[in-house]
């Protein structure tokens, strides 16, 4: 069921070895932009390997809007047919973006520099997120914008008719800031320049290059500087977009739990911008190992091989490493339940402004397991019981969000009791075949009554 119908409580129970491949879906923040970007240039992007999960969905779904022409072919394949930088015509209606931060920022982002209104919206969980972060930058370009208290969604954004280029440094980690200030950048004359203290995934800069935009990237002093030119004409590209490290998050932290579980999740992306959970894990003493390294489309890609690993130790995150797993943090903390000691996460305040303030969801929800977890503003710790030490035997409430979900059946599957969830519909949003995959495996996963 959708995230926006009915609630689909599920429930998981205690899982035999877990053991098989994992082939988890294409990459969420490369799947959106390889929609906005194919929108915006000249000619017919290819796409294999696009998330179909609801998020890139209404994605899909606002580039229509917006005038490209979206197709999914028989194939599964893609094909996106752009109208060029600054070619967006004004769309007919509201922009509906469901559960999606990234789909609503980076598409604030495309359209402030072209001379039109767009009212925005999303769900329940979106209508609550903060859009200040990004309507604040993008009035330096010219756009105004009209939103609920704190900024937040319906929104309507008037777009710049003359915008100039923009120097900005984002005041908080998030690649979803900096992209909305990049992609409005292209419609704007001259150069625009965003500087980020901490690396946050690069997946825009990577992909404007790709397209053809002039981008340089500067590590300084000050951060990471990205400079772009404006008013390139984007070449469309031939996409394979890989296999989402997010995602394989998921069976990874499963077969590490579940005693006697071999899992192989193959083919997936070790950006080091996106790749901070599976260096936490090796440093936790998880058996998780890379097999077959190479290189795909310009990426670091390996198969991940994960097995049981009863002798897990807590260990103090890095809060420098938070960018870089910032999504992972929901399941690290399942993992972190069945290690031995306290892992204690510092540095990750922005967790509390996702799909839900995820370090409340996940304390809430670990002590109702029987799990201590301490939080302050900007960190969390959780006190390991060890292999099997979990009792479970909770329910826990996924706040329409998906990671959340997906985490307390994860616990589910290596607790003493099952873990119950009250609504595993928000999955869809980005990993479509969660259930299916986890049941291949060999969880126990059932709709409850
Ligand atoms: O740019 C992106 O694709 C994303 C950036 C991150 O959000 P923030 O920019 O809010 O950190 C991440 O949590 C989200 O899942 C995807
Ligand atoms: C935070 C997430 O997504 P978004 O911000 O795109 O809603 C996520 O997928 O964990």
């Amino acid at each position: 069921m959708s995230s926006h119908g009915t609630p689909t409580p599920m429930i998981s129970r205690k899982a035999e070895p877990l053991k098989g491949v994992a082939e988890v879906p294409g990459d969420k923040s490369i799947s959106h932009r390889s929609l906005i970007l194919g929108a915006m240039a000249v000619g017919e992007t290819q796409i294999t390997g696009l998330l179909e999960g609801e998020d890139v969905l209404d994605t899909a779904k606002a580039m229509r809007a917006l005038g490209a022409e979206v197709v999914r072919h028989g194939d599964g394949a893609w094909s996106v047919h752009g109208v060029g930088v600054g070619g967006f015509g004004e769309p007919d209606d509201v922009i509906d973006c469901g559960n999606s931060g990234t789909g609503v920022r980076l598409i604030m982002g495309a359209v402030a520099t072209h001379p039109f209104a767009v009212t925005f919206t999303g769900d329940a969980s979106l209508r609550s997120r903060p859009m200040g972060r990004v309507t604040e930058p993008l009035s330096l370009f010219g756009t105004t914008s009209f939103g609920r208290a704190g900024g937040r969604l319906p929104l309507t954004m008037v777009g710049a008719e003359s915008p100039v280029p923009v120097r900005y440094t984002t005041p908080v980690p998030s690649a979803q800031v900096k992209s909305a200030v990049l992609l409005a950048g292209l419609n704007a004359p001259g150069v625009t320049v965003v500087t980020e203290k901490e690396a946050t995934r690069d997946h825009t800069e990577r992909m404007l290059a790709g397209f053809g935009a002039e981008v340089t990237v500067e590590d300084t002093a000050e951060g990471r500087v990205i400079s772009l030119v404006g008013q390139p004409e984007l070449k469309p590209q031939v996409i394979a977009v890989p296999r989402d490290p997010s995602s394989a998050a998921f069976p990874v932290c499963a077969a590490l739990i579940v005693p006697g579980s071999d899992v192989l999740v193959p083919g997936i992306g070790l950006n080091p911008t996106r790749a901070g959970l599976f260096t936490t894990l090796r440093e936790m003493g998880a058996d998780l190992t890379y097999e077959n390294e190479r290189e795909e489309g310009g990426e670091p890609v390996a198969d991940l091989r994960a097995r049981f690993s009863p002798d897990m130790k807590g260990i103090e995150v890095p809060a420098e490493r938070a960018a870089s797993m910032i999504d992972e943090y929901p399941v690290l903390s399942v993992v972190a339940s069945f290690a031995e000691g306290i892992t204690r996460c510092p540095g990750v305040k922005e967790l509390r402004v996702k799909e839900s303030d995820r370090i409340d969801a996940m304390a809430v929800g670990l002590r109702a397991c029987g799990v201590e977890v301490d939080e302050g503003e900007d960190w969390f710790s959780v006190k390991g019981l060890g292999p099997e030490g979990v009792p479970g035997g909770a329910r826990a409430e996924a706040r329409l969000d998906h990671r959340i979900a997906m985490s307390f059946l994860i616990c589910g599957m290596a607790a003493k009791q099952p873990v119950e969830v009250d609504d595993a519909g928000p999955i869809a949003t980005s990993f479509p075949i969660f259930m299916d995959l986890m049941g291949g495996l060999g969880a126990k996963l059932e709709t409850a009554g």
